[in-house]
């Protein structure tokens, strides 16, 4: 097993990394204050791991709540089935909850830990290799909006992170792939040897080798917990964590939530923005190149869906998060391994490059 810290003072925290994870009840017990523990997870989730994660709390009262599976599902109404299970076993102020499951759970447990009773201890077992690399990391919870994706949250950091690898096994190819887009993303906005390294072990990657799935899980959480430590809460640094997510995001939207999975939506839209950061003169097009096949060799999505205009895009993008005083801020790439959050581009050129991917 090896373990990082995300520093962050006094709510500093490790996130633990290996094999066999999810057996080792000396690893979490420690993060657990109080009495009582409330699993919170999917009916995907549950009949493979529900029994096995209630093992690691002996001694303890601990409840759980299944949600019904999908990125449809992550909104307030369903958000409201956490509270009521905890209202019902009446769960106090020294409860911990306990996210199994990929992002979705992970978000949304986050949240409703954030304002449960004001506030309470959460822990992370992130079981997807998104969550695992990305969303288990760094304290940004919350639920989708009709309206806009992860609109409604808010920043609330867990206990710990035990990120067990033998989940893994289960998960279907497709969401190992929308994994591995959040981990080109490492590479592209901070780690250009990380880039270089998965352009030569992406096959490793999707034959699930071990060792090759360890070494980017430790990669890409200590890219993130560098990043989450200087800037906990995005007011500056942090947005380079969100390469290709301003379109992304639109693409979740106007496709209906679920039917594009995140890391495909955020993988068409790292594309999208490395071919703006090429028009503005910032990467070759030999870059841009490099880019799309290292997306494609993970059977990920290289191009907008068929159906969005340049109009859709630019109307979901002027919701997004990092909209200041109306105007447009994008992640983009300086270079391979160098992205900035920047709003210095022409309309003209914003317009050009989301018209070679949309009518
Ligand atoms: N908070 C953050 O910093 C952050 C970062 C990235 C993404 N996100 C959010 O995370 C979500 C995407 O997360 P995701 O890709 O994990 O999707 P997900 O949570 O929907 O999980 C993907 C699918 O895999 C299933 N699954 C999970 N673990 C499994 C396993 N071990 N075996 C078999 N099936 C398994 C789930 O039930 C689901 O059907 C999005 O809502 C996105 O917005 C948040
Ligand atoms: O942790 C971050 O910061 C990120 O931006 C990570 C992203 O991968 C993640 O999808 C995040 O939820 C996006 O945040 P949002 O603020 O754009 O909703
Ligand atoms: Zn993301």
């Amino acid at each position: 097993m090896q373990t990082l810290n995300v520093d962050l003072g006094d709510r500093s925290y490790p996130i633990f990394v290996g094999s066999g994870l999810i057996e080792n009840t000396q690893l979490i017990l420690p993060y657990v204050a109080g009495q009582q523990v409330m699993i919170v997870t999917n009916d995907t989730i549950a009949p493979l791991y529900l029994e096995k994660a209630k093992a690691l709390f002996p001694g303890k009262q601990v409840d759980s709540v299944i949600l019904p599976d999908g990125e449809a599902f992550k909104d307030l109404t369903h958000l409201n089935l956490i509270f009521d299970a905890l209202l019902e076993k009446q769960h106090n102020r020294t409860t911990t909850l306990v996210a199994l499951g990929g992002g979705v759970i992970g978000d949304m447990t986050g949240y409703a830990a954030a304002s449960y009773q004001r506030g309470v201890d959460f822990i992370q077992i992130p079981t997807t290799l998104l969550s695992q690399v990305d969303s288990s990391v760094g304290g940004k919870t919350g639920v989708n909006h009709r309206l806009g994706k992860n609109m409604i949250g808010a920043f609330h950091q867990p206990k710990c992170v035990l990120i067990d690898i033998d989940s893994l096994t289960t998960l279907p190819d497709r969401e190992l792939s929308a994994g591995i887009a959040e981990v080109i993303k490492y590479g592209l906005i901070t780690d250009y040897e990380f880039l270089e390294w998965l352009e030569t072990h992406m096959s490793s990657l999707l034959s699930r080798d071990q060792d090759a799935l360890i070494y980017a899980v430790l990669t890409s959480c200590a890219a993130k917990a560098d990043v989450v430590a200087q800037d906990e809460k995005e007011g500056g640094i942090r947005a380079i964590l969100n390469l290709g997510h301003t379109y992304g995001h639109a693409i979740e939207n106007h496709q209906g939530y679920g039917n594009w999975l995140h890391g495909e939506a955020v993988a068409a839209g790292m594309i999208m923005a490395a071919d703006l950061s090429h028009r503005l003169g910032w990467i070759s097009g030999a870059d841009l190149k490099r880019t799309q096949s290292l997306i494609r060799a993970a059977n990920l999505p290289v191009d907008a869906p068929k159906d969005m205009s340049v109009a859709d895009f630019k109307a979901l993008m002027a919701v997004d998060k990092k909209v200041v005083d109306g105007k447009l801020r994008l992640v983009l790439l300086k270079a391979l391994g160098q992205a900035i959050i920047s709003s210095d581009f022409g309309l003209e050129e914003f317009e050009a490059s989301l018209h070679s991917f949309v009518h």
